[in-house]
């Protein structure tokens, strides 16, 4: 096209060229041509960059919640709607924390179950364009609270699940099921989403292994050679992502989330039945009473309530962290692996390999102790510090925490250290592949994410064909091209100049 008009000056100039001698108006005619010529290229480059800019975006959303066992989130991602299969595109736009406790909490009245959501869901219909609202999937994944509820009582568990159908179906979103989700799909899940946020899986090598800890499961994922795979198929998920393939080892152990582990401790603590606790585990100075079914209910406690027990028992701080060290170590069983390698409890673990990412209450906890850049060593001793100062003074020192994680934190970090270290087998020179986080470029660490990519399908299994040029590269070029046609129109202009006047001159 630039060719064309080049052609055409050229031609325009011969014909002034003849013109000349008998036109006195030439040379204004040749000016008025040439500034033509230069305002037609310059249309034409900001044309063609403006037509090939992307255009204004338009976005896609979709909506996960994550029903915990201490809390429900609701979490509300965006992508722009052509770049659905590029990594790292679909970002966290909204989330919402459920008030009150997680839906298994409601299995005496599952009404309530789905009758809490009602206030982030309408949080979602503002946050999501009302055009977008029909074709916005809407997943509900429970995790290991509803697990313990179904191992408890399935009718129960079919009821609370039942009440947060009704509540989701009536949304004006795209309802695509309420389900409990198992704890390999959790652990793998989790490993998508911090993998995707940081861009890993193009890569196809270096990916992140993934530590999430919550209320009443952990898991533990990471990336293994296909042979490491071999011995416990239960702990193997396969994905093959963007042309690569991943051998994930995965493990949830149900029963070994925060909440629930302090209840293993508390049982382990109390097998004589008496009135009162001392633990070490506890600052000094903290009592409170307990009821002893607030312990032995769970079905993650297989021992009976002491015989010898009264209805309930004073709680009472010393706050020893080596003791606590000892208190933890008899929640773990270490005897007993018929693999090759095992963390604790008889499972497989093949050796540990690569970076990992330690989010959810890995964070929470070792962000208030502060212990997530420090040595192994350092942590210990913090630990010990935090463990022995008295409760009032902690309370006075963090008067706007709540006093429910507050006092538990002597316990929690005890836990963390000893799980990732005799449990998963981290030391002190591999301490420093852990990393704490919260968030991966604005979204948050977790299996949903994830969980969602994989029911939208938007991580393809093989790499999608991309464009040979990028858009910058496009237009340098395209301008890169005009600028020379226009030289070459600046030369030919000049050259027929100089033949029309050497040409009077021989006339
Ligand atoms: N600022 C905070 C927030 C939460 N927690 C604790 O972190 C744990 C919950 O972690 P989370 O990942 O939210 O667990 P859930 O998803 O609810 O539980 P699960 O994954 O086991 O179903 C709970 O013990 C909660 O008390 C904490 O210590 N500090
Ligand atoms: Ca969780």
């Amino acid at each position: 096209m630039c060719g064309g008009c080049v052609v055409g000056a050229i031609y325009c100039i011969t014909v002034l060229c003849k013109m000349k001698e008998k036109n006195p108006w030439h040379k204004a005619v040749v000016i008025f041509i040439a500034v033509l010529g230069i305002i037609a290229i310059v249309a034409l480059v900001t044309t063609a960059v403006l037509q090939n800019k992307p255009l204004q975006q338009k976005f896609k959303y979709g909506i996960v919640l994550d029903a915990g066992s201490s809390h429900t989130a609701v979490y509300i991602y965006e992508w722009p709607a052509e770049k659905e299969n590029d990594t790292g595109r679909v970002k966290q736009k909204h989330f919402c924390q459920v008030k009150g406790p997680g839906i298994s909490s409601y299995s005496l009245s599952p009404e309530q179950a789905g009758h809490s959501l009602r206030l982030c869901i309408q949080e979602a219909v503002l946050n999501v364009p009302r055009r977008r609202h029909h074709e916005t999937p809407l997943y509900l994944g429970a995790t290991a609270g509803m697990r313990l509820l179904r191992m408890e009582n399935q009718s129960l568990c079919d009821q609370v699940l039942g009440s947060v159908e009704k509540v989701l179906q009536s949304t004006p979103f795209d309802y695509q099921g309420a389900r409990i989700i198992s704890g390999q799909e959790e652990g793998a899940f989790g490993w998508v989403t911090v993998n995707y946020l940081s861009d890993r899986l193009k890569q196809g090598s270096g990916t992140t292994g993934a530590l999430d800890l919550g209320g009443a499961s952990t898991q533990i994922t990471f990336a293994t050679n296909q042979d490491e795979t071999g011995e416990s198929a239960e702990n193997t998920v396969t994905f093959r992502l963007y042309g690569n393939d991943y051998f994930l080892y995965t493990h949830s152990f149900l029963c070994y989330g925060k909440d629930q582990v302090l209840k293993l401790a508390l049982a382990q603590q109390t097998q004589a039945g008496a009135s009162t606790l001392l633990d070490p585990c506890f600052n000094q100075g903290y009592s409170t009473n307990l009821s002893y079914s607030s312990v032995y209910s769970s079905p993650c406690i297989t021992t009976q309530k002491p015989l010898a027990a009264g209805e309930g028992f004073t709680h009472r701080g010393t706050g020893n962290a080596l003791q606590c060290q000892e208190v933890v170590r008899r929640i773990f069983n270490f005897s007993g692996c018929t693999f090759s390698h095992c963390s604790f409890n008889g499972v497989y673990q093949p050796p540990l390999q690569g970076q990992f990412g330690a989010f959810s209450a890995y964070y929470f906890v070792m962000n208030f102790l502060n212990l997530t850049s420090d040595t192994l060593e350092n942590n210990m001793e913090k630990m010990a510090r935090y463990c022995s100062t008295p409760w009032t003074q902690i309370k006075q020192q963090f008067p706007n925490v709540k006093e429910k994680y507050l006092a538990e934190y002597c316990f929690s970090g005890t836990y963390i250290l000893f799980l990732l270290t005799h449990g998963y087998n981290f030391t002190s020179d591999t301490w420093s592949n852990i990393k704490f986080i919260k968030k991966i470029s604005g979204s948050d660490a977790g299996w949903t994410l994830g969980y969602m990519l994989n029911l939208t399908n938007m991580i393809p299994a093989e790499a999608p064909d991309t464009p040979p040029l990028p858009h910058a590269g496009y237009v340098t070029l395209l301008l890169f091209t005009s600028l020379l046609l226009f030289l070459i129109l600046l030369c030919s202009l000049r050259s027929l100049w100089v033949r029309c006047t050497s040409q009077r001159q021989i006339i």
